[in-house]
């Protein structure tokens, strides 16, 4: 069966969504986007040609509704999702791809007993290659785990975590990709100070960085064990190498991610004590 998916937020992981499953075969008569910004609203259409329209249009009929709008612009979609009239005999599931926000802040804003999974996935969904971790709420189905899985799976990897894992998944997978462009743009700079053209500097990083990604995931070596292959006794890359652990690359990796899960964590807590009763929430749950 081909589900409906509702996409509420056409941003950047929306948009990467959407084009990710549409080149993943899913037909784009099965794909409708909930977008505030009307600039925004019509490249969406224009790019992909899919019904871009209101939420109460969105979600009639949609088996899945995915939630992907930043963090402060979830209590307005909960909000709005609240006052759409479900009358209609579709058994649905909400999927959020919010950073930081726990499942039961779903469960407690919809109808009792809505089935929630949380999921937190990356950009690389544009090329099919994202890696997507998710967490089931506790009203989803183990079918409505697989659906979404199987919808994640078409446009990259997916793992089934612990919710309490989500703050750690999203500093190394969701902002990951940012620190493997960070990589490419400082490589770039170096060879353009090393006497490359700023060209030929980026074709070399590009290029680089997709070999070494393909080696990780299809060579079965370990990260350590591709390393050491390219590292000669006394030669340049062990020379590099000291200039880079000198320079504190490991420390510095540690402390990105902890700062990242922190922030994810500060954004849960944040939700918790908006929603718990006597702190001005709605109090349920
Ligand atoms: N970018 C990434 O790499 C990743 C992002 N995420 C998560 O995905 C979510 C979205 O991030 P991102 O795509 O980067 O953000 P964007 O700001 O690019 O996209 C969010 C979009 O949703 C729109 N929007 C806001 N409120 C509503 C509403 N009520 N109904 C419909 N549309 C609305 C916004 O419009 P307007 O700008 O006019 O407000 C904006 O176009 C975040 O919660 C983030 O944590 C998760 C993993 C990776
Ligand atoms: O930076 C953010 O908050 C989002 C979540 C993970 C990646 N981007």
């Amino acid at each position: 069966m081909s589900e409906r998916v509702a996409i509420i937020g056409g941003g950047k992981i929306g948009e990467a969504l959407v084009a990710g499953l549409l080149s993943s075969g899913k037909p784009a008569r099965d794909l409708v986007v909930v977008e505030a910004s009307s600039e925004r609203a019509e490249e969406i259409a224009q790019e992909y040609k899919v019904l871009v329209t209101d939420i109460a249009t969105a979600v009639e009929n949609a088996q899945i509704v995915v939630i992907a709008v930043k963090p402060d612009a979830v209590d307005g979609v909960l909000a709005e999702l609240g006052k759409v009239d479900d009358n209609n005999d579709v058994e649905r599931v909400t999927v959020t791809l919010v950073a930081g926000l726990p499942a039961a802040k779903y469960e407690n804003a919809l109808p009792a007993g809505s089935p929630v999974i949380r999921v937190m996935s990356n950009t690389p969904l544009l090329v099919n290659e994202a890696m997507s971790a998710m967490s089931a709420g506790r009203y989803a189905t183990e079918e409505q785990v697989q659906t979404v899985s199987a919808l994640l799976g078409a446009v990259g990897k997916v793992m089934v975590v612990p919710e309490n894992l989500m703050d750690a998944v999203t500093a190394i997978s969701g902002s990951g990709p940012a620190y493997v462009f960070l990589l490419a743009e400082s490589m770039i700079d170096a060879g353009v100070s090393l006497g490359l053209t700023r060209a030929q500097a980026a074709a070399l990083a590009r290029q680089t960085i997709r070999g070494a990604g393909a080696m990780l995931t299809e060579s079965g070596m370990t990260s350590t064990d591709l390393r050491a292959a390219v590292t000669s006794p006394g030669g340049t890359t062990a020379a590099a190498i000291i200039e880079l652990e000198r320079a504190g690359i490991r420390p510095a990796m540690y402390a990105a991610t902890a700062a990242a899960a922190a922030r994810s964590s500060q954004l849960s807590r944040r939700s918790e004590l908006e929603g718990s009763p006597g702190n001005g929430g709605d109090g349920r749950g």
